[in-house]
């Protein structure tokens, strides 16, 4: 689904990406992980179109879209989930999801006063999938609450029930599981599989909780000095010396506890 290609990110002198290749295939959870600094999020922001690479290419489902706007890749299917921005938290959680289809006839106003039957048409639409979203994600009893009330694990739902507003194809989840408690974060996973079995989704997954990416992801990438180390299932990866050296410079740890 995705193809990186020898990408390269500048910053200053600081090579953050260094000639990186990897893929995503159609249909997994990919997970990406490396030690701190190791470029995963400048490679995933190169990829959303957030920052434009020094070099390389960037494929999507075969086409060349490097140097895209995240305007035109999130168009073309390719989500990169963000923290609510400030204005949002201002507004209701059924809100937070209704302004997301880019393309509902209503928000223009010349369309809602030519035609004000479609344009409630759309509305009824768009408000009848932000109530299945709630549904699913089981927020139905909050959408009314502002989104700044909510909790970070609840704030981390609404991100990705933000994505599911849209119909995507891939999704690019930055730490899903920062700061989320353990109830929530089950919750989170369920969601995750269940999108990505039922609806198929593709998603890469930046994440420093090993045992979220344990349970979710096949393969696992691991980045160190914006490159690719090693690639393979987490058991293949926990056995890694590349890994392990990576994480601990050499010292005498087990690959258990790198990846613990
Ligand atoms: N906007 C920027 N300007 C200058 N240097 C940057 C910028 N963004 C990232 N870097 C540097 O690029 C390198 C890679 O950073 P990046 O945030 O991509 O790593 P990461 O693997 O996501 O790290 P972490 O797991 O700690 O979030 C780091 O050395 C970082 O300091």
């Amino acid at each position: 689904m995705i193809e990186v290609r020898d990408i390269v990110k500048r910053f200053g002198g600081l090579v953050a990406v260094d000639h990186c290749s990897l893929e995503v295939g159609n249909g997994t959870i990919t997970g990406l992980i490396g030690p701190n600094g190791a470029g995963k999020s400048t490679l995933f922001n190169t990829i959303a179109g957030f920052i434009k690479p020094d070099g390389g290419q960037i494929l999507l489902d075969g086409e060349d879209v490097t140097g895209l706007s995240p305007h035109k890749l999130f168009e073309k299917g390719l989500v990169r989930t963000f923290q609510i921005p400030h204005e949002l938290t201002r507004m209701t959680v059924l809100e937070n999801l209704m302004i997301v289809p880019a393309n509902q006839s209503g928000e223009n106003l010349f369309n809602a006063w030519l035609r004000p039957g479609k344009a409630k048409a759309d509305e009824l639409a768009v408000r009848r999938r932000a109530n299945e979203v709630l549904e699913m994600l089981q927020l139905t009893h909050l959408r009314h609450e502002l989104a700044g009330n909510l909790s970070g694990g609840q704030k981390k739902l609404l991100e990705i029930g933000r994505t599911m507003m849209t119909e995507p194809r891939v999704v690019l989840l930055d730490e899903p599981g920062a700061g989320v408690n353990r109830t929530l974060l089950g919750k989170l996973s369920e969601v995750i599989q269940t999108l990505n079995r039922e609806r198929g989704y593709t998603f890469c997954i930046i994440e420093h909780d090993m045992d979220l990416i344990a349970q979710l992801c096949d393969p696992v990438i691991c980045m160190a000095q914006g490159k690719v180390l090693a690639q393979g299932s987490m058991d293949e990866i926990r056995r890694n010396e590349a890994v392990l050296e990576a994480y601990f410079g050499g010292g005498a740890a087990t690959a258990a506890d790198a990846t613990a």
